[in-house]
């Protein structure tokens, strides 16, 4: 149905959670589909429930103009819409229908030959059926929990843990003067990306991640000694995901529009009562929240979204359709979407990353 060859207009949106680098792909995108390739471009706004109900406007250079060190997505986001399973309220009762067709009338419609997929997991878990349904897509890796396959790293990742080494140094200095444990709940589903990297570039000194099922014994022990050593106030940075040996995930809330309903949210405040009763150590939880998602990407995210947009319309011009542009240092090559999204990546247990951390004296409580 579609010519390679025959390009002419592309659209783009970005879908899932938002992450500090959406804007910087965009601008990429945009800036590299006219000044190279002489293409028009269209955004689809609020991901993809623009693309269901016709929702887009033009992007032209002055529409990214500025944009490149701004947080969020201009174009807006959902990590609720997926157009094969798209939800309706019939009769006061949520249904679910494939809107797949109408997203294919409204590209026709808007004459946009290829897509753009910016997200994660989810959303290109979709792009992947829009694929096989014969659309021009090509994918870029976002999101802040850094759990897609195939690239060594998706954008957003290194500004999250920018911030949640923020929370980390801002909370050393207020444990160390009252004495107590500190509990830093971060972000990530199923995966201890955050909370192992801002763990270890803010000196922590307990991580618990999912891929590492923890007994809080062994954390019990590991504060205790640090204490009669002297240092009588411990950092804990907890992923959202981590849960104890024979545990329950903690879920914060469900989602019914939703694939995937579970929002986690909550473990910090089981472990630090249980921390507070074994430890007799006053405890106090933050949790980081949205907080890690939001504000100005870093330089590393904005060089790397930017490398990422800029290969993601190379790969529509030489064909490279159901591909994902994945970092594969030093160089952005076109992988399957299938690779990218067929198992979460996790955080390796006997990986050299985990040995480090154990290695300076951190706690994974296994
Ligand atoms: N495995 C999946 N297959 C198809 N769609 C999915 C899958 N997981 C999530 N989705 C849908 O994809 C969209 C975005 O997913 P989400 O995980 O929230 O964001 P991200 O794209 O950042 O991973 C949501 O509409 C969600 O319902
Ligand atoms: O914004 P919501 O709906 O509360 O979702 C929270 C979830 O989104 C994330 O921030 C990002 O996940 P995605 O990149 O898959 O969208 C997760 O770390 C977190 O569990
Ligand atoms: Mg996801």
């Amino acid at each position: 149905m579609w010519m390679q060859g025959q390009i002419k207009r592309i659209g783009v949106l970005t879908g899932g959670g938002d992450c500090p680098g959406l804007n910087a792909v965009i601008r990429a995108v945009v800036k590299t589909a006219i000044r190279r390739y002489d293409l028009e471009v269209v955004g689809i706004i609020d991901g993809f429930y623009g693309l269901v109900n016709d929702v887009m406007e033009p992007l032209t250079e002055s529409s990214v103009s500025g944009i490149l060190h701004r947080g969020g997505t201009i174009l807006g986001t959902t990590n609720r819409d997926n157009p094969f399973r798209y939800a309706v309220e019939k009769d006061g009762k949520l249904t679910f229908e494939d809107r797949s067709e109408q997203c294919i009338a409204n590209m026709k419609k808007r004459g946009i030959d290829a897509l753009v997929i910016i997200g994660g997991d989810g959303s290109l878990s979709i792009a992947l059926e829009f694929h096989k349904k014969g659309i021009p897509v090509v994918g870029v890796p976002k999101t802040i929990d850094n759990d897609l396959s195939a690239t060594d790293v998706t954008f957003g990742f290194d500004s999250a843990v920018t911030t949640a080494t923020e929370a980390i140094d801002k909370l050393h200095t207020t444990a160390e003067s009252h004495h107590r444990i500190m509990i830093l709940e971060v972000m990530g589903r199923y995966a201890g990306w955050i909370a192992l990297y801002s763990g270890l570039a803010g000196g922590a000194d307990v991580i618990l991640i999912p891929e590492i099922p923890f007994d809080l014994g062994k954390v019990c022990e590991h504060i205790r000694a640090r204490a009669e050593r002297g240092r009588k106030f411990s950092i804990v940075v907890i992923a959202e995901g981590a849960k104890e040996i024979g545990g329950e995930l903690v879920v914060q809330k469900l989602v019914a529009q939703s694939h995937d309903p579970v929002r986690l949210g909550g473990i910090g405040h089981v472990v630090a009562q249980k921390l507070e009763m074994c430890t007799g150590m006053e405890t106090r939880v933050t949790v980081l929240g949205h907080v890690q998602r939001g504000g100005s990407p870093t330089a590393e995210d904005r060089i790397l979204s930017t490398r990422y947009g800029s290969a993601a319309i190379d790969a529509i011009m030489s064909g490279q359709f159901g591909k994902m542009v994945a970092l594969r240092t030093p160089k952005i090559l076109p992988v399957p979407l299938e690779e990218a999204v067929g198992t979460a990546k996790q955080v390796k247990t006997e990986g050299q990353i985990v040995q480090a951390a154990k290695s300076v004296g951190i706690s994974f409580g296994d």
